[in-house]
């Protein structure tokens, strides 16, 4: 089960994960789902809030297909992976001749692409000023102008966004344009963290270990008892991704009937989770600070 995040669109455009596929049992958890749930049925712009790795496009996948809009594509955009330019003409589309190279009779962006289905903004804390404020238009207008054209074309789409920021914060220090957050910030959803959550480490590690059994053909039966005590003291900064990540290296690492604890224990210490590619833990500060009256502009 590996993510598809990290490449600029879903493949095939269609949300793969259900609720079903959100493993755990804790209280935290459950309530997450049973909330995400009743936004399935609202056809409004949802927030995701959460660390990074806990599972907020699994959320936003389960939503779409709980969700009216469920035989419509599904559309997820990395925000930050994309440069600021590219991001543009992908989300909303060029005309021909809008710039050097641009393809003859033009291109839609997943704006239309994701026309009547749901379009998934992560980290959309990244996104540049210039850009806020197209996607404010978005949202308030339900049209886009493909880059170098005059004509509005509108689009009926659902935005799913996700962020592992404190917007709020970001607003407050003038990076994220405030009438952006307020219009996004409806139906929020907090995923929680899986230090939060550790009674779904057994079950998570079940589901890990099957599906890393099979991608390298083995047939290991678990871990040592004690290697799941380490399991359950460690912080996972990383959450359910980081977990991911280690199971995949413990498989690699035994050839035995069980995963040592000691092995388990120097995975978590040597290297304990891998890089985030494209998320920053940095406040974004390419959004220049405005000198006085921010956040006003129209779009
Ligand atoms: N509750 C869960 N049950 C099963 N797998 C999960 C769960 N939560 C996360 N995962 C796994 O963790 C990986 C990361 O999930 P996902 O990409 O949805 O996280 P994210 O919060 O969107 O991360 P980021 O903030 O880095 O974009 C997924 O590939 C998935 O395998």
């Amino acid at each position: 089960m590996v993510s598809s995040k990290r490449k600029i669109r879903s493949r095939g455009h269609v949300a793969k994960y259900t609720f079903d596929d959100i493993l755990g049992k804790s209280a935290k958890i459950k309530s997450a789902i049973e909330k995400a749930r009743r936004f399935g049925s609202v056809d409004a712009t949802v927030l995701i809030y959460g660390e990074t790795g806990v599972g907020k496009e699994f959320f936003a996948h389960a939503i779409h297909n709980v969700s009216p809009r469920k035989d419509g594509p599904f559309i997820a955009v990395n925000c930050a992976a994309v440069p600021e330019n590219l991001l543009e003409s992908e989300l909303f589309g060029y005309a021909e001749g809008a710039f050097t190279g641009a393809k003859k009779g033009g291109k839609r962006g997943f704006f239309e692409m994701a026309n009547q289905g749901t379009i998934f903004l992560d980290e959309i804390s990244e996104m540049s000023d210039k850009l806020q404020t197209r996607l404010l238009r978005v949202l308030q207008e339900y049209e886009i102008m493909r880059l170098g054209d005059d004509r509005l074309i509108s689009v009926d789409v659902r935005v799913i966004a996700a962020t592992n920021s404190d917007l709020r914060g970001l607003v407050e220090d003038r990076l994220f344009r405030a009438d952006l957050f307020y219009r996004i910030n409806v139906l929020t959803l907090l995923v929680p963290t899986l230090r939060e959550r550790r009674e779904d480490i057994p079950v998570l590690v079940d589901h890990f270990l099957g599906v890393c059994n099979q991608k390298f053909q083995k047939n290991i039966k678990g871990i040592e008892p004690k290697g799941i005590d380490h399991f359950y003291a460690h912080d996972w900064p990383g959450n359910t991704r980081e977990l991911q990540n280690i199971m995949e290296r413990l498989v690699i690492l035994t050839d035995d009937d069980y995963i040592s604890a000691d092995l388990v224990a120097e995975s978590l210490i040597v290297s304990p989770i891998e890089p985030h590619p494209f998320s920053s833990h940095e406040p974004p500060t390419r959004i220049p600070k405005p000198a006085k009256a921010p956040n006003k502009s129209q779009p």
